[in-house]
């Protein structure tokens, strides 16, 4: 069996809009790296990290938290060390403290030789994601473990169903350079919402569902909306309202929030949208003093990877 492993950690979307808490896809364009590797001294070491800075004490880093939740029920005789090369920055909404929590984890079934299924992998990672977030949501999780799209249907007993992805749709995120914590983002939404937006939201993630399993662009288009969270968050992100017209104006299937804020996600059919759509949302904070990163991305079928 291996000592070492090196992994790509993907960035992911999570609630596409209409499935808060629910629905996310797997990017490819932008991820972590991480080595782990197994050490004599029993326990959980994070060694290096490079690209920001993050916690070294094992149960601060997300990535810390998760392994220690797996090590706890697998009881190796041995113990690990993590070197975090994060490219994905914290508070982004692209999943930067999943792809710490469920990288370690990934890595740590496969040095001890798969022992978990992947929805196993994905209930020990919750334990991390939940010290950046302050609950435990799996839909960022669940599309870098299983890759391409996801729906969490349930997290307590944890349930993920893969989604279907049609090949020609691609993803178009742009960063505006803030911070947004999952937390604070949490934090502001109502606890009880109309029925008539829960109606709605329901029929638009059934929709969504369906529009990726018959390959229904135009179903696909009228079912990004969403009535619930996107009130109550876009108002902390600059300029949300000019960049997801101009998204939607240039050919983009929708827009939307991506995760908690404040990256905007877009879908597009075919590559040449997606490069226009990033030219279009480019161009709006171009006029700003907003520093900004954009992303083109296929949908990542096969979420994290050895490299
Ligand atoms: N390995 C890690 N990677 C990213 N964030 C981490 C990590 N460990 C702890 N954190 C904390 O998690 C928070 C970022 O997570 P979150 O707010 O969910 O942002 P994101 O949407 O980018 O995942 C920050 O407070 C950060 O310090
Ligand atoms: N469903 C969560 C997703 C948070 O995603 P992140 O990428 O911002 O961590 C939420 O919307 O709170």
């Amino acid at each position: 069996m291996k000592n070492e492993i090196k992994i790509f950690s993907p960035a992911t979307v999570a609630n596409v809009s209409c499935g808060f808490d629910v629905l996310g896809f797997c990017l490819d364009t932008i991820g972590d790296e991480m080595i782990i590797r197994k050490t004599n001294k029993k326990g959980v070491f994070i060694t290096k990290i490079e690209g920001f800075d993050l916690p070294f004490d094992a149960e601060k880093n997300v990535a810390g938290v998760s392994a220690l939740a797996m090590i706890a029920d697998a009881k190796p005789d041995f113990g690990f060390e993590i070197e975090i090369y994060k490219r994905i920055k914290p508070g982004s909404g692209i999943g930067s403290s999943s792809a710490s929590a469920s990288g370690s984890v990934f890595a740590i079934n496969e040095l001890l030789g798969r022992p978990y299924n992947k929805t196993q992998v994905t209930d020990f990672a919750m334990k991390g994601e939940a010290l950046a977030s302050g609950s435990e949501h799996a839909d960022n999780l669940a599309p870098g473990i299983f890759g391409g799209f996801t729906l969490v249907k349930s997290s307590s007993p944890l349930e993920v169903l893969q989604l279907p992805t049609p090949n020609d749709l691609y993803a178009t995120i742009i960063h505006p350079q803030i911070e947004i914590k999952t937390a604070d983002a949490r934090a502001i939404l109502p606890k009880l919402f109309p029925l008539q937006d829960v109606i709605t939201q329901s029929a638009n993630v059934g929709s969504f569902v369906h529009a990726l399993h018959t390959n229904d662009y135009e179903l696909l288009k009228r079912a990004l909306q969403d009535v619930i969270v996107e009130p109550h968050r876009s108002i902390l992100i600059p300029h949300y309202a000019e960049v997801k017209s101009a998204a939607l104006n240039n050919g983009a299937l929708g827009a939307g929030i991506s995760g908690a804020g404040p990256s905007i996600y877009t879908l597009s059919k075919g590559i040449e949208n997606a490069k226009r759509v990033e030219k279009a949302m480019r161009d709006v904070y171009a006029n700003t003093i907003i520093a900004f990163e954009t992303y083109v991305s296929r949908i990542n079928t096969e979420g994290i990877r050895e490299i």
